[in-house]
């Protein structure tokens, strides 16, 4: 490595998570549809001894710490590396920040180390970096048919909202998988409506423990959206609008009525084609 290399970590976006059964050690089966966007974080890394430095809008929301994952991925992958992320995504928020970062940073020094998961269950995803069906706890993936674009609107309430607690708030362990073979997509109105019968199991429990979660998925469905739902296990809920224009229309309206969240409009990002 002897230049700075940029890479994107784009967000991550479950379209879908289905929560399957619980195996012995606690830890849930998921069935998700995972797709990645144009909206996310910024990793540069150079040749140096091993540091990060962080920018960007919620940088401060990342304490100088030894454990941030750009940092463990390097150590994991046994490299050195000056480190810089900018910090676009909200953290832990449901759209794999963390995971994406440290994907990213792999992609950057072409590592590819063993056991990858440990960095968190979004990590293999992250790397493969295009649409998936994640399945397990996110280790089993399979590439999705070709999808549309589709018009994405990304809410976050930046409010805390811990991943374990809502696991543990769950009333349900044990859920319908999402359709074994999946049909064919060849237009957003028939996507939209095949994830429509599908669901966030995480959803009815965040919004328990997080009741604002409700007021962006209504913000969301007032200004247009086709769907409206959870990302991951929140608090990031997401419209899917019929087009960019609505899209963009809908941005501006919820982001005016509630200056305090976190407001993003993307598509998908370009397929990288890499398993
Ligand atoms: C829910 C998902 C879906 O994509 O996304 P995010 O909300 O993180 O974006 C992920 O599976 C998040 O995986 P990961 O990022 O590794 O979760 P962590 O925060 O490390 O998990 C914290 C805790 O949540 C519980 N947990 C997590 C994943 C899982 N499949 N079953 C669980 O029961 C466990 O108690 C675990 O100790
Ligand atoms: N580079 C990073 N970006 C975001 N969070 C990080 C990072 N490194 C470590 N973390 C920690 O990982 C946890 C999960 O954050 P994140 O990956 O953004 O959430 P989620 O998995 O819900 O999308 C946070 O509590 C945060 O402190």
């Amino acid at each position: 490595m002897t230049l700075p290399r940029r890479e994107l970590a784009p967000a991550k976006l479950n379209l879908t998570l289905h929560v399957t059964g619980r195996r012995d050690d606690g830890y849930h089966l998921l069935d998700s549809l995972v797709v990645f966007l144009d909206v996310g974080d910024v990793v540069t890394v150079a040749p140096g001894p091993l540091s990060l430095r962080l920018t960007g809008p919620f940088a401060g929301a990342l304490a100088d710490d030894p454990q941030n994952l750009c940092l463990r991925a390097a150590r994991l992958a046994g490299r050195e590396a000056v480190i810089t992320l900018e910090k676009n995504l909200p953290v832990a928020s449901g759209i794999g920040g963390g995971s994406a970062d440290a994907a990213a940073v792999l992609r950057a020094l072409d590592a590819r180390p063993p056991g990858t998961e440990i960095l968190g269950a979004d990590v293999p995803v992250c790397l493969a970096g295009r649409p998936m069906r994640m399945q397990g706890l996110g280790e089993i993936l399979t590439p999705l048919p070709p999808l549309p674009q589709l018009h994405v609107l990304l809410v976050n309430p930046l409010c805390g909202l811990s991943t374990p607690a809502v696991f543990a708030a769950l009333d349900c362990r044990v859920n319908p998988p999402i359709p074994q073979v999946l049909p064919d997509f060849p237009d957003a109105a028939t996507l939209i409506a095949f994830l429509t019968d599908c669901r966030n199991d995480l959803q009815p429990a965040a919004i328990r423990l997080l009741p604002v979660i409700a007021d962006c998925l209504a913000a969301l469905q007032g200004a247009g959206a086709a769907l409206a739902r959870m990302s991951g296990s929140g608090a990031t809920c997401f419209g899917l609008f019929p087009d960019a224009r609505t899209a963009e229309d809908a941005r501006r309206a919820i982001a005016a009525d509630h200056p305090d969240w976190w407001v993003a409009a993307s598509g998908l990002a370009q397929d990288r084609g890499t398993l």
